[in-house]
């Protein structure tokens, strides 16, 4: 938020009551650093126009010039892959503590490795919070394995058939979401390490994805993978690719389904289990991909989190992220006050 008139805007300034809170804002500026595939699905008019008419403005960073010669930003909002922009936003990030920088470059990191991202979600313990969050049991190949051991491997660790295999890095390209089933141990060893093999957990095809921005939580129905029968485990053998399964095509918000498979997970879980993360994972922008266990009402496994998601597709992300825009800027203000 740019006080006392560091970008003049007389007639962009507007009282706002928060709390007994009351404090003037002029313009926010937000600059962004995103590939232009996601500043497609994430900047749309619908949500620019919006944040305009509150004094948010969008900025894009210009890659080609450093980042402090540009500005001034109120936050930087950034998702981009690789070394040299992580260690241009830590630099900043520590150079400015006036910016608020969404998201912690090493923070973002965590995500980017399957078997790093779920850690988080093993040491909680929600277990009297109506309802058991646990991840599926899972295996890591690193890159040195050789795939021939796998079978041996997964069968010494006891791990139930049939697997989910995933690439163990996740960034950003579409090879790190090619994902395989395996239904024999045998055919394991055709696959690529470094990867994670997961156990697969029958949910009734029906997937939560739950979107966090900041405390806000909003939760979407996804079709998925259907359950797999031991009939058909017992008939089936080899591993094979699945298309991108739950995207936004894939929504099962209006489906007429069985409620015991689509009902969501329920509220106080949802926030003890948001809350949570967005400490432990210190971050303010990212979903979580949820399943129910079928034939249970409870028992839940977190598969996925992903960073700065597509919020595009998130009901009224408009609204959602121009508040916590303005959010940000009002704890600043009010941190600003009392030192
Ligand atoms: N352990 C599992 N048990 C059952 N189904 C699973 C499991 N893991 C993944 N799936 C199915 O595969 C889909 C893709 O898996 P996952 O979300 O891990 O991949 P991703 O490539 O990271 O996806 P995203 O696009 O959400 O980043 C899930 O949406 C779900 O339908
Ligand atoms: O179903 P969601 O919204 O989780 O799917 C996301 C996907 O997980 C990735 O986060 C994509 O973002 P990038 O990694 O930046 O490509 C999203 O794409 P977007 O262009 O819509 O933001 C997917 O929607
Ligand atoms: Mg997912
Ligand atoms: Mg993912």
């Amino acid at each position: 938020m740019r006080l006392n008139g560091e970008i003049s805007s007389g007639e962009d300034e507007e009282e706002k009551q928060t709390g007994t809170t009351t404090f003037s804002a002029q313009k926010v500026v937000v600059g962004y650093a995103l590939t232009s595939k996601k500043k497609k699905s994430f900047l749309q008019p619908s949500f620019t126009g919006l944040a305009r008419n509150k004094g948010i403005y969008f900025v894009a960073v210009d890659l080609k010039k450093p980042l402090p010669e540009q500005g001034p930003f109120d936050i930087i909002l950034h998702k981009l892959s690789g070394e040299e922009w992580h260690e241009i936003i830590e630099d900043y990030r520590q150079k400015h503590p006036e910016v608020t920088v969404l998201d912690p470059p090493d923070a973002i990191q965590h995500l980017h490795n399957r078997q790093s991202m779920l850690q988080d979600v093993v040491d909680l313990n929600l277990s009297d919070c109506h309802g058991k969050v646990a991840i599926p049991r899972q295996l890591v190949f690193t890159k040195e394995k050789d795939p021939s051991s796998i079978p041996y491997e997964v069968t010494k660790a006891g791990m139930k058939l049939p697997l989910v295999a995933k690439p163990l890095v996740v960034d950003g390209t579409a090879k790190s979401h090619e994902l395989f089933l395996a239904y024999d141990e045998f055919s394991l060893s055709e696959l690529e390490p470094p990867l994670v093999l997961q156990e697969f957990v029958n949910h009734g095809g029906v997937l939560f994805k739950i979107y966090i921005v900041g405390e806000t939580i909003k939760v979407v129905r996804r079709f998925s993978l259907p359950n797999i029968s031991k009939r058909e485990l017992s008939k089936v053998a080899g591993v094979f690719r699945f298309p991108r399964v739950s995207c936004a095509a894939a929504s099962a918000d209006d489906a007429d389904l069985d409620p015991n498979i689509a009902e969501h997970p329920p509220r106080p879980l949802l926030e003890r289990l948001a809350r949570e993360l967005r400490h432990r994972l210190g971050l303010h922008l990212f979903n979580i991909d949820m399943i129910r266990e079928y034939g249970t009402k409870d028992v839940f496994y977190v598969i996925d989190i992903n960073y700065f998601p597509g919020y595009g597709k998130m009901p009224d992300y408009e609204h959602v992220f121009t508040d916590f825009l303005l959010s940000l800027m009002q704890s600043k203000y009010k941190k600003k006050l009392t030192t």
